[in-house]
């Protein structure tokens, strides 16, 4: 059965004693959940091992991501970081699609393609995100531009292949605005996406997919977020970098 994750993505933002203050601080609440939750970091990549030690090893309620991989397996790719690296220090999850990624440096749904594909080679799990602009939104194709998302990047990938990703619905319009979608509007957009896996695959992997909102969750609408029937856990950015603000949201996966 899914998990209901609360995933933080931090984004460029940290120092090195900040992050572990800040992953101290969390770690801190880990008695108060259940094997049926489950915390992400997605931390930049100088603070993996570093936070990965400080998680510590089988740990069943924190567990730490990437928040980027290179598509190719290995070679002349300055400054690239590859899945054989991130799965050889010990990292279980990665970021792929985030919609920064895809606005600031251009990258399509066939490469996130081959991003998933990498990842899943070395036994890494995508956190997969899609989403849609505003323009989108206001014209009313969100259901259709999220659907060419997920057919051109995910649903080459076999049953097997497709139970271990996680899906992060994030509209764009919501990223860092501080407008949330509202509950009727993730409720729908998450309902959609369930019917599309079922669609394509089966209810027994529509079951297995854990799919995340994000966009502006913070520890106040957390709770109202989390307690839709179709939303199981949130991709944070901003308030996951205030561990009393992370740690409310956290709270707010105990429906
Ligand atoms: O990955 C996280 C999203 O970009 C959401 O960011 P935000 O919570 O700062 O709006």
């Amino acid at each position: 059965m899914r998990k209901f994750i609360a995933a933080a993505n931090w984004k460029m933002n940290c120092t090195k004693e900040q992050a572990k203050t800040l992953v101290e601080d969390l770690l801190a609440i880990s008695h108060t959940l259940d094997k049926r939750h489950l915390v992400v970091l997605a931390v930049p990549y100088p603070y993996l091992i570093m936070v990965k030690d400080l998680v510590g090893q089988n740990n069943d309620y924190f567990t730490v991501a990437a928040q980027n991989v290179h598509h190719k397996d290995h070679g002349a790719y300055t400054g690239e970081i590859s899945a054989a690296m991130l799965a050889s220090i010990g990292v279980e999850y990665v970021v792929i699609g985030h919609s920064e990624r895809r606005e600031q440096f251009g990258e399509s749904n066939e490469l996130l393609a081959q991003k998933i594909n990498i990842a899943l080679e070395y036994g890494l799990k995508p956190i997969f995100c899609c989403g849609e602009p505003l323009e989108v939104r206001e014209a009313g194709s969100q259901n259709e531009y999220v659907k060419k998302q997920l057919q051109e990047s995910l649903f080459h990938l076999s049953t097997e292949q497709m139970k271990n990703v996680v899906i992060a619905y994030e509209p764009i319009w919501a990223i860092g605005t501080g407008k949330t979608a509202s509950i009727e509007q993730a409720q729908d957009m998450h309902f959609h996406l369930r019917a599309m896996l079922i669609k394509q695959y089966d209810e027994n992997v529509a079951n297995s997919v854990s799919i995340l909102y994000g966009g502006s969750v913070k520890a106040d609408n957390a709770e109202a977020l989390f307690n839709c029937p179709s939303v199981d856990g949130g991709l944070v950015g901003g308030a996951s970098l205030i561990a009393a603000d992370f740690e409310k949201i956290i709270e707010g996966l105990k429906r």
